[in-house]
């Protein structure tokens, strides 16, 4: 999973090609959260899903809890990742590996500006039954724990990629200008975005999901060379 690049909130057909022949590798689809309009409805990102060449891959990115409700919403979009924001407890996290082992588990640490010891005990209890985590960025004006377009502090992420088993996927407020210094930083496996890709009108824009992957990429080219 090392240099991965997931775009998240895709909204139709159209914008998951554009992202796909951008050269991300994984496409997030936002369904089922709590205050959100959702971008599409489920039917249709099932669809989309169903067309996804085998080098892409879609991912389910939810506030579900339930170990048997995600099993069957990711059977039901037919995808084989699945990103969770919402506070699962470890023993749905147990209780979903043992019953969709097949199922990769990204478990969203939503960074906040003092919660770092909170998110090492997340890590410590949920690592067993996690593929991958996300740090993403707390929005305290509105309560937002995802797509807030808001970078977090990186050393948070950084501490949290040097302690934590399991690779870690950065998120938060990336975008063409600032990924690279992000991978640079923070050193994670993966990187994800939604609104920093956005044009005025809320759709990916090419050239920025295009700058996007290419800066990335190169961040990532220049880890391996250090290391
Ligand atoms: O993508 C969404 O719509 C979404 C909704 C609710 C929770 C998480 C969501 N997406 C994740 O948020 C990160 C960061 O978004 P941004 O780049 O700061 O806008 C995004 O990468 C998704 O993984």
């Amino acid at each position: 999973m090392q240099g991965l690049i997931q775009v998240a909130g895709i909204i139709d057909q159209d914008e998951a090609d554009m992202i796909c022949e951008e050269g991300a590798e994984w496409l997030g689809f936002a369904l089922r959260l709590p205050a959100k309009n959702e971008d599409l409805s489920e039917a249709e990102a099932a669809a989309i899903v169903k067309a996804i060449q085998p080098r892409h891959r879609g991912v389910l990115i939810t506030y579900l809890t339930e170990a048997e409700e995600i099993k069957e919403f990711c059977a039901q979009l037919g995808v084989t990742a699945v990103q969770l924001h919402g506070d699962v407890a470890p023993t749905q996290l147990r209780q979903l590996r043992h019953i969709a082992p097949e199922l990769t588990v990204l478990k969203s640490l939503v960074v906040k500006a003092d919660n770092i010891d909170e998110l090492v005990k997340i890590v410590d209890e949920s690592a067993e039954w996690v593929d991958m985590y996300i740090t993403d960025t707390f929005n305290p004006a509105t309560g937002a724990k995802g797509a807030t377009g808001l970078v977090h502090d990186w050393s948070i992420s950084a501490e949290l990629v040097r302690v934590a088993p399991k690779p870690l996927m950065l998120a938060g407020g990336l975008n063409p200008d600032n990924v690279a210094a992000a991978i640079a930083e923070v050193r994670p496996a993966a990187v994800d975005a939604h609104t920093g890709l956005e044009d005025s009108h809320g759709r990916k824009d090419r050239q920025k999901v295009r700058q996007f992957v290419s800066a990335a990429r190169q961040a990532f080219a220049a880890l391996t060379e250090r290391d």
